[in-house]
């Protein structure tokens, strides 16, 4: 597993190995005992999987709130996406900064976005498929939005100019600058 860091702290990149041969690939995805030599330790609890039919579909940018704040390990299962995170610590040295990547099934790239980032992203291709490891549970009254085109955050979605695909809720989201976040800097992380 590649492990890249990226301007913000315990935001990763992790690229398994692919073993490829005539039938295809195999990767391991996700190993506990390889992971807890990097000093990544997740006990992970649910896996989600969600289809975006058309390409410019923004999910996002969400965040589950303490006490069930969730670290979340995503990939790309089919297609192309553009994968960002926020920093919502108050009093981190990055707060409101954010970092995005494309993960796509064809670069097998996958971003580990601990608890207290906002985390969203667009579809660069139609029928894209996101597949991510949760260490919480779904809790509906923890969850949380904010308007990913918050002029404040100032993220390229990647949209080509196109008006992005939104959810009800994603639409009804605050802005960054109305938005108190739950979360606070509590120092570095692994
Ligand atoms: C997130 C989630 C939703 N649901 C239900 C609630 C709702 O009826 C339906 C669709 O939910 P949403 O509109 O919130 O789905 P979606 O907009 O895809 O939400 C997801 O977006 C990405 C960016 C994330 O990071 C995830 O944590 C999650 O917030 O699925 C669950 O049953 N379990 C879950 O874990």
């Amino acid at each position: 597993m590649d492990v890249q860091h990226t301007n913000l702290e315990g935001v990763k990149v992790l690229t398994p190995r692919r073993f490829g041969d005539e039938r295809g690939f195999f990767s391991e995805s996700w190993s506990q005992r390889v992971m807890a030599a990097e000093e990544l330790d997740y006990d992970w609890v649910q896996d989600n999987h969600s289809l975006s039919a058309r390409k410019g579909t923004v999910r996002g940018l969400h965040f589950q709130a303490p006490p069930h704040a969730q670290d979340k390990l995503v990939r790309c299962g089919r297609g192309a996406l553009y994968d960002v995170v926020v920093d919502i610590r108050k009093g981190s040295p990055t707060y409101g900064q954010s970092f995005g990547t494309v993960l796509s099934f064809a670069n097998g790239k996958q971003l580990l976005v601990p608890k207290g980032f906002l985390h969203g992203f667009s579809t660069l291709e139609p029928d894209t498929e996101i597949i991510y490891k949760c260490s919480d549970y779904y809790a509906p009254e923890c969850d949380g939005a904010v308007r990913f085109d918050s002029p404040d955050l100032g993220i390229d979605w990647q949209l080509d100019g196109a008006e992005a695909l939104l959810s009800e809720k994603d639409a009804a989201a605050p802005l960054f600058a109305d938005f108190d976040s739950p979360f606070t800097y509590e120092g570095a992380a692994p």
